[in-house]
């Protein structure tokens, strides 16, 4: 596991990047109103953007409409460029639950004006994660139940098995554009069920109960 003085367990250091997959489950892309896409929609978050337990999910000022997304976080062991997708699973290193936090209206504003994204999704605490799984807990990441509830309500509920592009496609289809490094970070796309969340809410979020996280939402 350990790389060097490194230790892949711990991949929210390292200040790696954060390669986001949109649109990836179909009652998603449709709960927005958007196309089922025919290839991958990606997008970037910054290292600065990671949280851990015990410190609060942000609102960020600009924002009045902040949505939780759950999603499952692939971690990259071996890095790796134009990666064969029959090979690309020994790549893993491991996986992260993860939420993608969005400002929706942000996110709509930029959509309107053909705008990117970064405003709505790579703000400071916008990739809350869990502790890193050993890809061995997790020997089918095409099937594994996602769930996330606020405040004690399950909000969204989703299995893997319904992404729209698997992982090993995902990882050959990234280390295309981009090479995959030691301690990157994939979040797969979210499920539906994405909703509104407020100062003071209580986000709990789990894959199945291999891992399970809890954050709390604050203003600035
Ligand atoms: O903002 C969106 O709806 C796109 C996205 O991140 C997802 O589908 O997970
Ligand atoms: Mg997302």
């Amino acid at each position: 596991m350990a790389s060097g003085t490194r230790n892949v367990t711990r991949f929210w250091e390292w200040g790696r990047k954060i390669v986001c997959v949109g649109r990836n489950y179909a009652d998603h892309a449709k709960e927005l109103n958007n196309a089922v896409p025919t290839e991958p929609v990606l997008f970037l978050k910054p290292p600065s953007a990671y949280v851990r337990e015990g410190s609060p999910i942000l609102v960020p000022a600009y924002s009045s409409n902040l949505h939780h997304e759950v999603e499952l976080g692939v971690v990259i062991g071996t890095g790796g460029t134009a990666i064969a997708r029959a090979s690309a699973m020994d790549h893993v290193a491991g996986y992260a639950l993860c939420l993608d936090m969005t400002a929706r209206d942000v996110q709509d504003a930029c959509k309107a004006k053909g705008l990117p994204w970064t405003l709505a999704k790579a703000f400071d605490t916008s990739c809350p994660v869990s502790e890193f799984v050993p890809r061995e807990r997790i020997p089918d990441p095409g099937d594994v139940r996602l769930w996330l509830r606020v405040n004690g309500q399950l909000r969204q509920e989703g299995n893997t098995a319904q992404m729209i592009f698997p992982v090993p496609y995902l990882i050959s289809y990234v280390s295309a554009i981009m090479t995959l490094e030691e301690g990157d970070l994939i979040l797969t796309g979210t499920p539906a069920g994405v909703s509104s969340v407020r100062e003071h809410d209580e986000l709990q979020a789990g894959i199945e109960d291999i891992v399970t996280m809890t954050f709390r939402v604050d203003r600035h």
